[in-house]
């Protein structure tokens, strides 16, 4: 859509460099949000969520790491955070 044809594209190295709790991006379904505004307001185990800044985390955002999808809220709230594209390699 139009929105999303003048967001920026980054690469999988530049996710990698937003890697802590005080600057977290994550690539998810290809596409790359900025979640250090999110990151205290996390339910569960704060590390839990921490391990996949800088990451490829569209598993881990499918199954929580247990295996159970996020709420539809849950992928509301992450439209909040998106800031980009992930380049397309293959
Ligand atoms: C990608 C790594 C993530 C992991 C491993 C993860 C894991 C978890 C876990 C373990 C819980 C608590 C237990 C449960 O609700 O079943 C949880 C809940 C929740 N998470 Fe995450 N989370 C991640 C990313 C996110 C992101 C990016 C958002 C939104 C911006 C988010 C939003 C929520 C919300 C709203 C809940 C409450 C339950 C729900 O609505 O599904 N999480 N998550």
């Amino acid at each position: 859509n139009e929105t999303e044809a003048t967001l920026p594209v980054f690469t999988l190295e530049q996710v990698a460099e937003h890697h802590s709790p005080d600057d977290c991006w994550m690539a998810i379904h290809g596409k790359v949000y900025d979640l250090t505004p999110y990151v205290p307001n996390h339910p569960g185990p704060a590390g839990m969520m921490l391990v996949w800044c800088g990451q490829e985390s569209t598993e881990a955002w499918e199954t929580k790491s247990y295996g159970e999808p996020h709420s539809s809220l849950a992928a509301r709230l992450l439209q909040r955070y998106l800031i980009g594209t992930l380049e397309e390699t293959d």
